[in-house]
């Protein structure tokens, strides 16, 4: 391990991961992975999260093309010094901001979208000109198996390295001396990653999770709420980061909010959806007891049904949820929806302003006035208004958490900014050097220079 790092930094130190052209060129060969071996991506994503082919190209690849097509086009402009304001003293002199890469990065994955939570950071690795270790999560094995057989066929072998392994190999691997760490996963790991980055002054970007909150304001379009609401929250059977965690809304509401569910949950996976080939599973026996655990004295209003033997879980809503259940503590990351009734649009900014920040806030109002002061009013590491987890789809947007769900972002730009140094530069002119020569006495020769 410890050689493959060295070898990165080898690589690194060599410089042909700096040119403009070089990154250019790698990013090319990575769309052209994506396009040539969309088939053995796919079906590796399908193998672990038991997705369908549709659902793994829209949820997975379609980012990472739009991704790599973006920063093609912007990075010319992205790697050109900016120059710098200047003061009188400099006004002859040139100043600039020059984005210079960090050296080795090292990116660790998750399992829930395996390819892009991985290949998404190392888009923008590679753009700011770094070498880079990449790490996949182990619990997705199938696209681990796919990135590591993959990468080395079409990107530079020793500047970009996969390592595979479990919590061993990743302790190990941290042991490592990195310019960044990016990692992507829950808290309590975060919190090592962070510790072993200390020992190094290594920066960290973490991409952490949360209880992400949906209010559902009374003069909202209630059949467009629940229609996004049932896609974003039951999409990847409920694995998803910023898939809107539980409910807000007045008490009269929750009746109309599970009947309008259950109907596009009908609409959306069929009469069946044990059958439907769009629902997907969960990852494992361990995470299925985790949720079911959940369930525990809560009143199922739609849904609750369970399969052990497949790790199954029905879409499900629970309904008077009270704030101190179990299922309110953590997050829930499973297709269990609580509704937690709340007066107003006041008494929901205090709820969550109560815990902590969340990784995403989803706000449904036919009123703008009231989501710009729910915005205002509160914190999170981003918002969609009238839609759930469509901030993540803009690369313009940088996407992170704050306080416990994450430091830092990446997407586009944000990432280029992530992974590389911002360096202030100043070449000064060496003419009028009599101009900075202070003559404090006509007798005495000049003592000070600024
Ligand atoms: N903010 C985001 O972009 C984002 C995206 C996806 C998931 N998440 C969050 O991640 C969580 C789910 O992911 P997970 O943590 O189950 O994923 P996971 O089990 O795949 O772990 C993530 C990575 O951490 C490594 N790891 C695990 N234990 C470790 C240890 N003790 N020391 C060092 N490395 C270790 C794993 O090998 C893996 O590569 C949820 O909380 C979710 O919200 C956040
Ligand atoms: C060919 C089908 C096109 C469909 C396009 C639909 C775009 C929707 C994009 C959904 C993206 C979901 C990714 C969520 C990743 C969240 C990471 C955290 O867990």
């Amino acid at each position: 391990m410890d050689c493959k790092v060295q070898r990165a930094r080898a690589a690194f130190r060599s410089g042909r991961s700096r040119p403009l052209q070089f990154r250019l060129q790698q990013l090319e060969a990575l769309r052209r992975m994506v396009q040539e071996r969309e088939r053995d991506i796919l079906e590796a994503i399908g193998a672990d999260l038991c997705k369908s082919e549709f659902n793994a190209y829209g949820q997975e690849v379609i980012s990472i093309l739009g991704e790599i097509d973006h920063v093609l086009e912007k990075l010319p402009k992205w790697v050109t010094p900016k120059p710098a304001e200047k003061n009188l003293l400099t006004m002859l002199d040139e100043a600039y901001i020059h984005s210079e890469p960090l050296g080795v990065v090292l990116i660790i994955g998750a399992w829930n979208y395996p390819f892009v939570l991985t290949i998404q950071p190392l888009i923008g690795a590679i753009a700011a000109g770094n070498a880079v270790i990449i790490k996949p999560s182990e619990v997705s094995e199938n696209t681990a198996k796919i990135v590591s057989k993959l990468l080395p066929q079409y990107l530079d072998q020793d500047l970009y390295v996969v390592i595979n392994g479990g919590v061993k190999e990743t302790t190990e691997l941290l042991r490592q001396r990195f310019d960044h760490i990016l990692y992507t996963g829950n808290t309590a790991v975060g919190k090592i990653v962070m510790e072993a980055a200390a020992k190094h002054l290594t920066p960290v970007t973490l991409e952490l999770g949360g209880k992400s909150p949906c209010y559902v304001d009374k003069d909202c379009d209630l059949d467009i709420a629940c229609r996004r609401i049932t896609w974003g929250k039951y999409m990847n059977c409920g694995q998803t980061c910023i898939a809107p965690d539980y409910i807000l809304c007045e008490p009269s509401l929750q009746s109309q909010i599970v009947q309008k569910i259950k109907e596009t949950v009908k609409e959306f996976y069929g009469e069946n959806v044990k059958e439907s080939p769009d629902y997907e599973r969960i990852i494992n026996l361990h995470h299925f007891k985790r949720i079911i655990n959940l369930l525990e004295g809560q009143k199922i209003a739609y849904g609750g049904e369970t399969d052990e033997a497949t790790c199954y879980i029905a879409p499900t809503v629970l309904t008077d949820v009270d704030p101190e259940a179990k299922v309110m503590q953590e997050e829930i990351f499973g297709p269990i929806l609580p509704i937690v009734p709340v007066k107003n649009a006041d008494e929901a900014i205090k709820f969550i302003n109560d815990h902590e920040k969340p990784l995403a806030f989803y706000i449904f109002s036919r009123n703008n006035k009231l989501i710009k002061r729910m915005i205002d009013e509160t914190s999170s590491g981003g918002v969609t208004g009238n839609d759930v987890i469509m901030h993540f789809t803009l690369s313009s947007l940088p996407f992170g958490g704050v306080g416990s769900s994450g430091i830092g972002a990446y997407h586009g730009k944000h990432s280029f900014d992530t992974f590389s140094h911002q360096r202030s530069c100043l070449l000064k002119s060496l003419k009028r050097e009599g101009w900075i020569l202070l003559k404090n006495d006509p007798v005495q020769p000049p003592t000070c220079r600024f």
